[in-house]
Formats: structure tokens, sequence, C-alpha cells
């Protein structure tokens, strides 16, 4: 990796890129947070789409240029969408992220998050008693969400403190972010690169709405609009991360 200002311009460049390309990016996610995850990739300038209907996921997932796969509302219907759309980013050799939502309170779903990331996501995102449980990213990129957002890929681990506590009291902050990383990786190769402009860029919006609101109900339509209208060189001035090699 080069120096830690290169990085954040080249990182910076890759919001200009997912606005200019607009990516298509499928999301099997869970019911509760199927509208903010939509209208949060719609915001940034993605293009989403959602249908988990197991005679239709594979031809969604085959058009898209990144998946998202989230494991919250998990039943044996969305397991064997979930399966069959992982099979088709896998074998095109597209980016597919998986989120194991709440995999710390079942078994049988710390079972699943752990068959997925055997089959060779390029991401796993969670929160820290996810990302704890869940154990070998199998050469994933990991990354550990909260008040600082860790990420570690090989020797390299890049940290992002850029953030709001108001992200906390809105459901599906976390679920967003993964879907903000399919939607970089799509546009962006470098998935330390990608995800780490995901995470600026999801940060940043929400510092900036954290400073407008009076609470969590006006943040999440601040934070929409701030994701909306951030600009690569907010991030450029606004960054705070640092990197480790180990
Ligand atoms: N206290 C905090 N301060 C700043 N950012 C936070 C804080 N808590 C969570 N975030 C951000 O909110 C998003 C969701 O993170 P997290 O709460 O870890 O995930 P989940 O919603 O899956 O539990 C991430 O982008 C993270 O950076
Ligand atoms: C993302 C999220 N956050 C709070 S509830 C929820 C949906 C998770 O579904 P489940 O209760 O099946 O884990
Ligand atoms: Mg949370």
């Amino acid at each position: 990796m080069t120096g830690t200002s290169d990085f954040v311009e080249s990182v910076a460049a890759s919001l200009a890129l997912v606005r200019q390309r607009r990516p298509r990016v499928h999301c099997l996610m869970n019911t509760v947070v199927q509208k903010f995850v939509a209208d949060g990739l719609a915001a940034l300038g993605a293009i989403p789409s959602m249908t988990s209907a197991l005679e239709e996921v594979e031809a969604f997932a085959q058009r898209a240029d990144a998946l998202v796969v989230n494991l919250g509302t998990l039943d044996e219907e969305r397991r064997r969408a979930i399966r069959l759309a992982a099979a088709v980013a896998r074998d095109a050799d597209k980016p597919w992220i998986v989120d194991p939502v709440h995999c710390d309170y079942s078994p049988s779903r710390l079972v699943f998050a752990r068959e997925l990331i055997a089959a060779g996501p390029s991401v796993v995102r969670g929160n820290a008693s996810e990302m704890d449980i869940v154990g070998n990213a199998n050469g994933a990129l990991r990354i550990k969400t909260g008040a600082v957002d860790e990420l570690t890929l090989d020797l390299h681990t890049i940290r992002v403190e850029n953030g709001h506590p108001l992200m906390a009291q809105v459901t599906g902050t976390g679920c967003l972010s993964g879907a903000l990383i399919a939607a970089f990786m799509a546009v962006e190769p470098d998935r330390l690169k990608a995800a780490t402009g995901a995470l600026l860029t999801s940060g940043i919006a929400a510092e900036i709405a954290g400073e407008r609101s009076s609470g969590p109900g006006t943040f999440e339509a601040l934070f929409r609009d701030a994701l909306a209208a951030l600009r690569p060189e907010d991030i450029i001035v606004n960054a705070r991360i640092s990197h480790a090699e180990s």
C-alpha cells in the first residue's frame, strides 16, 4: 500500500466512479431493512435489486455487478435463494459479500454463515460479536464494524474512525454498509480500497447528518441526503483512517 494520503485520494476517486457507472447491486437482504438499504444504494448512485424469489434470483444475480448476502430473517427458502445467488457470483467471479447478521444468536445460522464463507466471498462484514464468533474468513477481507471499523486482509489492517453514534440507533446501518461495500467493489477491483471507500462514505455522511439532526428519526433522513450529496473532496478532507502492516 502507498502512503495514506495517496490511498485516500484513490478511495475518493472510487466514489466518483460509483456515481458515473451506477453499478447494479443485488441484495438478498433481511425483510426488516430492505427499503432502507435500497434507498441508501439509490442515494449513493447505485441501482439496487432485491428479489429473493427462487425462480428469479439467479437471473438477477447474473445481471448484477455485485451481490450482498445478508443472513437476517433467514428461513429455508431464503437459504436456498442465497445458495443459488452465491453460486452465480462465485462462478462468474463477481464481487460478493456475506453479512452474517446475528450468527452469534443461532447455532444453525452460524453453520450457514460458515458454509457461505467456505464458498469464497470477497468480503465478510459484521459487528464485533458476529465477527468474533464466525471464525476463519477463508481469504475474504474481514471487516468488523463499530465505533471504529477494522478491515483486515493478509498483513494489512485499516481502521476507519469516521461515523456517528446515532448510526447505532437506526436499524440497518450495518446492513447498508454491506450493500455500499458491494457497490464500491463493483467499480474498484482492489477490495480493501473499495470497502474503505464505502465505509468512509457512510461514516462521513453520518457525521454530516449527525451534526444537523435532533435524534434517530431526523438522522435517518439526513443521512440519506448526505449520502446523495457527498463529494470525493469531502472524503479527502474528512477521512480519519490509519493503516498498519503486521
Ligand atoms: N458508536 C459509533 N460511532 C460511530 N459509528 C458507529 C458507531 N456504532 C456503529 N457505527 C457505524 O454504524 C454502522 C453499523 O455498525 P454496527 O453497529 O457495528 O453494525 P450492525 O448494525 O450490523 O450491528 C457501521 O458503518 C459503523 O461504522
Ligand atoms: C438487521 C437487524 N437489526 C435489528 S433486527 C434486524 C433484522 C435481523 O433479522 P433476525 O432477527 O432474523 O436476525
Ligand atoms: Mg447496530
